[in-house]
């Protein structure tokens, strides 16, 4: 809805109503369409001024509207209209101008905006360009390299840069409103001649095919096989180089391809997939809406290596005074240096002062006595971690929130050492810790609703999309992760390289391959897992017998790798080689393929071809098929939890939705025809053994993702 009232006199003030963003739903617009008629048709209109309701003037298109075919009138003639009138109109910018809503704004003749406001144009990130002319009217305005630049990424815009780029005329620190209605009266009667952009002509570039080389070559480095942002790309240009009418039609005929893109569907399921994560709920019940989270001012962090440094930085930055403890002295002086460098470098980043006075250090765990929340990061170790809990227990205040930062072990059994369990949490970071931005809030069978609810506020509070998540071996995403990299060890084993897999799962848009993402997290890590959980055989070495543990196959190639000190970059060396230990660029290496060679030969393996298709269907869909058992087993509460753990965690192509999302793209039905097909050719793996969960959605018709929910909760009832 929008609705037209008189103010001043003469001024016709449109507020634009669809909380919580004003979106421009076909509601809003043709709101728009008859209030703007009604004004331009009033003789005692002077002047226009086009306002959002609740502090923000419009979140742009309404994105839940883009699956549905259209109704209400188009944005494009409603713009031109709004320009072509001859009462000035201007836009009083509050809180955010976004999309659609900005290319609404650059239709006016004049913008006012707040201080605290900011706008920009991020269609690229829902897999769309600015067809609203944003295309068109923004490089007319602002010159082609930065109109470039804020399409291509999407980038929001404070009001103080927005006025210095010129697609603002003035920033108030004032009502915005009561500024903007002055403003239009000031300009009543002015010619408009110049305030129409569509009239402008590009402002000249010296070599414009080289800024278009360089803009295309950024974006297909960096999107990765993405089209939206290529797309935006072919719009400025047609800017650039054609007349405003042409540009517009070409601006159609691109938005055309991508409205109806897989992309496209999938960034805008990630936008609503984001959000959906917050509203959490756990089996017994309990809810984000009815679960009331405590207040933490302070906080501790215990351990301070990689993890625990990454913590503490992310906690200080969201405001919490930090007590950072780590008993070995030399390590404590360590994380003092790091810390306070990580906190320099970030706030220097973001223009504000470093939070160093809010971390103080100690190696005595009494120190965190007064703490409302602990957050335990020490080595991975069950029999230290519970230790440490135990010690929490006896330090700290009552009711202080215990949590552990363990990315697989057992919270429940950590939960155990504590005479409060319900007071304890996992809050799984992901490295680097105050950079990455997912927040695995682990809860066990014990956890209350209060804890649960408390570690997701405080997950909100430093910027991470925090997913909640039941107990069990590697919590959701490491859980899958098994399949995934297990299958990857099969296809070495079968006849591929670490090239080969590597390569395929970048092509699909994976930021690295299974076998470098390895290399760099380190062999290691992997290789004492496996042998505590009595996996590594160092006595089997050939024969078929060699590659079964604990009745099904099994791949020992890492373990091979690890007793060669292949322990991947730290080592210089792993599934690749490196010029020196610590260097990040992989090559093949010609002593890997040898070893694989003998390793096949030693135990009897045929070596066939192996395409990229294979290797996306044996580690996607079993990766998938443990995404599907973790939903049946109500570990994560809907598919959205998954597929937003995959994409700020995983590396998982955000314009490919999450593998829950993928899964429903490709199909259920050929998932599920996949999976018994390699199942069928190696029993031995259960991984590939569809799910019955799987099944179940295929025999009732492949609902959309959407409704999967419903089929879960019927199959939960039956238990
Ligand atoms: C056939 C081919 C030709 C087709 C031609 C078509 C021509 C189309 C022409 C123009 C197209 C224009 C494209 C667009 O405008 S796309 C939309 C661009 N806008 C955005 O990307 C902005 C998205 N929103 C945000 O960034 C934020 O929400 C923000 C506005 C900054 C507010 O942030 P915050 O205060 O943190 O709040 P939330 O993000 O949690 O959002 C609150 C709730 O509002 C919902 N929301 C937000 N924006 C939209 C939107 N644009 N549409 C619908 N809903 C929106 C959001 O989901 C939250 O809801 P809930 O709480 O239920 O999760």
């Amino acid at each position: 809805m929008a609705q037209l009232t008189r103010v001043s006199g003469s001024v016709g003030l449109i507020t634009l109503q669809n909380p919580p963003v004003n979106a421009l739903s076909a509601a809003v617009r043709q709101g728009i369409v008859d209030t703007v008629k009604k004004a331009v048709s009033d003789p005692l209109v002077k002047c226009v001024v086009i306002c959002g309701q609740n502090g923000v003037f419009c979140g742009g298109a309404d994105i839940r509207e883009f699956g549905a075919p259209m109704t209400g009138p188009p944005l494009v003639p409603m713009i031109h209209a709004i320009e072509a009138t001859n009462k000035p109109v201007v836009a009083a910018i509050e809180g955010a101008a976004l999309g659609g809503g900005l290319e609404l704004a650059l239709g006016c003749h004049y913008r006012i905006i707040h201080s605290k406001a900011r706008v920009g144009l991020p269609e690229v990130t829902l897999g769309l360009l600015p067809a609203a002319g944003g295309s068109q009217r923004l490089p007319r305005l602002i010159g082609v390299p930065a109109a470039l630049e804020l399409i291509t990424t999407g980038r929001h815009v404070s009001a103080a840069e927005a006025l210095k780029l010129g697609i603002v005329d003035q920033v108030t620190d004032d009502n915005t409103v009561d500024t903007t209605v002055k403003f239009a009266l000031s300009v009543v009667g002015r010619s408009l001649e110049s305030r129409r952009i569509s009239t402008f002509p590009c402002p000249p570039v010296s070599d414009l095919d080289a800024v278009f080389d360089v803009a295309m070559q950024r974006v297909r480095q960096s999107a990765r096989g993405a089209i939206a942002p290529v797309t935006c790309v072919q719009a400025v240009r047609a800017a650039a180089t054609l007349p405003y009418t042409q540009g517009m039609k070409r601006e159609q005929e691109l938005m055309a391809t991508l409205f109806t893109s897989g992309q496209a569907r999938a960034l805008q399921y990630c936008f609503f997939a984001q959000r959906a994560v917050s509203r959490w709920s756990m089996p017994s019940g309990a809810r984000w809406d009815t679960s009331k989270p405590r207040p933490i001012s302070k906080a501790a962090v215990i351990g301070l290596g990689t993890m625990g440094r990454g913590i503490a930085v992310a906690l200080a930055q969201a405001g919490l005074s930090v007590v950072a403890v780590e008993t070995q002295e030399k390590q404590l002086m360590d994380a003092k240096q790091a810390v306070s460098g990580m906190l320099e470098r970030g706030a220097k980043r973001r223009g504000v002062a470093p939070a160093l006075g809010l971390v103080s250090y100690s190696h005595n765990i009494q120190a965190v006595a007064e703490a409302d929340l602990v957050i335990e990061a020490v080595f991975e170790d069950m029999d230290l971690k519970k230790k440490v809990f135990q010690q929490l227990s006896a330090v700290c205040k009552p009711g202080t929130l215990l949590c552990t930062n363990t990315s697989s072990l057992d919270v429940d059994h950590l939960a155990s050492q504590t005479p409060s369990p319900e007071l304890v949490v996992g809050m799984h970071f992901f490295a680097p810790a105050h950079v990455m931005k997912l927040l695995e809030v682990v809860y066990g069978p014990r956890s209350s609703p209060q804890a649960v609810a408390t570690a997701m506020q405080l997950g909100k509070k430093m910027g991470k999309v925090s997913v909640a998540v039941g107990n069990c071996r590697g919590f959701v995403g490491n859980r899958m992760l098994k399949p995934y990299m297990e299958q990857a060890f099969f296809l070495l084993e079968e006849g591929a390289t670490p090239e080969l897999v590597d390569q395929a799962l970048e092509e699909f848009g994976f930021a690295m391959g299974v076998f470098r993402m390895s290399d760099l997290s380190g062999l290691d890590v992997g290789w004492r897992v496996r042998k505590a959980d009595g996996l590594v055989d160092p006595d089997a070495t050939s024969g078929r017998s060699a590659r079964i543990r604990q009745g099904r196959r099994y791949s020992p190639l890492g373990d091979l790798l690890c007793e060669q000190g292949r322990f991947g970059q730290k080592a210089g060396r792993g599934w690749y080689q490196y010029d020196k230990p610590g260097s990040r660029v992989a090559k093949p290496d010609p002593w890997l393929h040898n070893f694989l060679e003998q390793y096949r030969a030693r135990h009897g393996l045929g070596v066939r071809h192996i395409d990229h298709q294979e290797v996306l269907e044996r580690c996607l869909y079993a990766l998938i098929n443990e995404g599907f058992r973790i939903l049946e087993d109500g570990i994560a509460a809907g598919p959205e939890d998954i597929d937003a753990i995959y994409v700020f965690g995983y590396g998982w192509p955000r314009y490919r939705g999450g593998p829950m999302f993928y899964a429903g793209m490709v199909g259920l039905a050929n998932v599920l025809e996949r999976l018994e097909h390699f199942h069928q050719v190696h029993p031995d793996v259960p991984y590939l053994q569809p799910c019955s969960l799987l099944r179940r959605l295929v025999a009732s018709g492949s609902p959309p993702i959407q409704k999967w929910r419903e089929v879960i909760r019927k199959v939960h009832s039956q238990l």
